[in-house]
């Protein structure tokens, strides 16, 4: 492995000198952060790369993504490793706000490409979490090839995803053997990573698409007021929380009994680009809407309560006897109550990728959703979304992704290291 440290970006010039490890042999960056200080509140401040879980799941959601699936170019497992090794060093010291490499963007031989693309030079970490996940084709290739030997450690919860109804998927936004989701509350801090990521990975990996985001529309902890989507719906309302320390263990992260072991503290993660075709929902009445999803547009709240935390009742009657909520709303088809107690991680973002060229904006919402196993959770809930969601109207799922995201990094090990242990 080369030797490579990292560069402050805010200390930039007095910078060489002080390194200390970050926990990757021969890798370094330059302060030991406590937990606490890793992940202040401020937007500014750092999260800590290193833990039983990977950040950037229950990590309250920071207000940008730019995430980045890969496809492997590389057949050899050994180039595999070598990069994981590669990518795990320079995530840590990225999410602490360092430059990557021994010299970073500025300081190296002038002769020679700079280590770090240097875009972020001068900005704080911006709460960056850079997490990794595994697509099926990692394990197998298209015709049933065992790549790189990891065939019998596929979960048997990566499933490749059914087709759902009214799916019009582009596989050039779908699918990759990795995926890396930065978050982070600085878009370029976002960009910077993945950008940095794809460079390391020239002759092992290649980009295969990736995703802009912005306006999280989840809230990932009670902290969070709850965002709107291009909709202009509170949205995260009813997600799972940090907070909720039970239920994480019971719907989000793999248990040991669920095997295999490399994914135990792991969890799935499901990505949908999901096109909303925003210019004939702005012209459905208010009430139209607001049947559609099964909640008030301003205050969030469930259709005949008034507050937006307050329980769902199905069973609400105006006086004339009809249901507050309709049977095709989509919070009543999404709810635990009608899918088995089945519940999702939602970490999704806000996108608009310029016009279509027919003078629709290309806006939607990219989908992420973590949960311990997509077989109970993701596949049931949108086939019934899929079969009956009033939304369906105003929505297209245009690409989809699968992934096994293992548990976190421990100081000293890598993105993965169990699954080739
Ligand atoms: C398969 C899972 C889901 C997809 C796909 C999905 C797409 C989608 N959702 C909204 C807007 C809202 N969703 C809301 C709640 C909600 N959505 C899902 C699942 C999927 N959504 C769940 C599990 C829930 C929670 C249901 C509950 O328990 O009450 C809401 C209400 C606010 C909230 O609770 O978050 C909104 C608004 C859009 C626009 C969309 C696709 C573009
Ligand atoms: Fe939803």
């Amino acid at each position: 492995m080369s030797e490579r440290q990292g560069i402050s970006r805010r200390g930039l010039l007095g910078a060489a000198g002080a390194a200390v490890a970050t926990g990757v042999a021969g890798y370094a960056a330059h302060s030991a952060l406590t937990t606490e200080e890793s992940q202040a509140a401020d937007n500014s401040g750092p999260v800590e790369f290193h833990g039983a879980h990977q950040a950037g799941i229950v990590t309250p959601a920071q207000d940008r993504l730019h995430f980045a699936t890969f496809d492997v170019t590389a057949t050899k497992r050994d180039a595999v490793v070598s990069l994981l090794k590669e990518w795990t060093a320079a995530a840590a010291l990225m999410t602490a706000g360092r430059d990557i490499g021994q010299y970073g963007a500025v300081n190296g031989p002038g002769e020679a490409p700079p280590e770090d693309t240097g875009e972020a030079v001068g900005l704080p970490p911006a709460r960056l979490t850079l997490t990794i996940g595994f697509g099926p084709s990692f394990f197998v290739d298209a015709k049933g090839n065992d790549r790189f030997g990891l065939k019998a450690k596929r979960p048997g919860a990566l499933v490749d995803l059914p087709h759902f109804i009214g799916d019009n998927l582009d596989p050039n936004r779908s699918g990759g053997d990795i995926a890396v989701q930065a978050c982070s509350d600085d878009p370029q801090v976002a960009v910077h990573a993945i950008r940095n990521l794809a460079r390391i990975g020239f002759g092992t990996t290649v980009v295969r698409y990736s995703q802009l985001g912005f306006g999280r529309t989840s809230s990932t902890s009670r902290a969070q007021t709850t965002p709107r989507n291009l909709f202009g719906f509170k949205d995260g309302t009813n997600n799972l929380k940090l907070e909720d320390t039970t239920k994480l263990e019971e719907q989000l992260w793999v248990q040991p009994e669920d095997g295999p072991d490399w994914m135990v503290g792991g969890s799935y993660l499901v990505s949908r680009r999901i096109r909303m075709t925003i210019e004939i929902w702005d012209r459905t009445s208010l009430g139209e809407q607001e049947q559609i999803i099964g909640r008030g547009k301003g205050t969030g709240a469930p259709l005949g309560k008034a507050d937006e935390f307050d329980p769902i009742d199905f069973n609400a009657k105006t006086s004339d006897g009809t249901p507050k909520l309709a049977a095709d709303s989509h919070v009543r088809l999404a709810h635990p109550q009608f899918n088995k107690g089945a519940e999702l991680l939602r970490r999704g973002y806000n996108f608009v990728d310029g016009s279509d060229g027919l003078g629709r904006l290309d806006a939607g919402l990219f989908f992420l959703a973590y949960q311990r196993d997509p077989r109970k959770q993701f596949v049931p809930i949108q086939q019934q979304l899929s079969r009956s969601d009033a939304m369906n109207e105003y929505i297209r799922h245009v690409g989809s992704g699968i992934f096994a995201c293992p548990p976190g990094v421990a100081a000293g090990s890598f993105w993965g290291e169990k699954l080739f242990s």
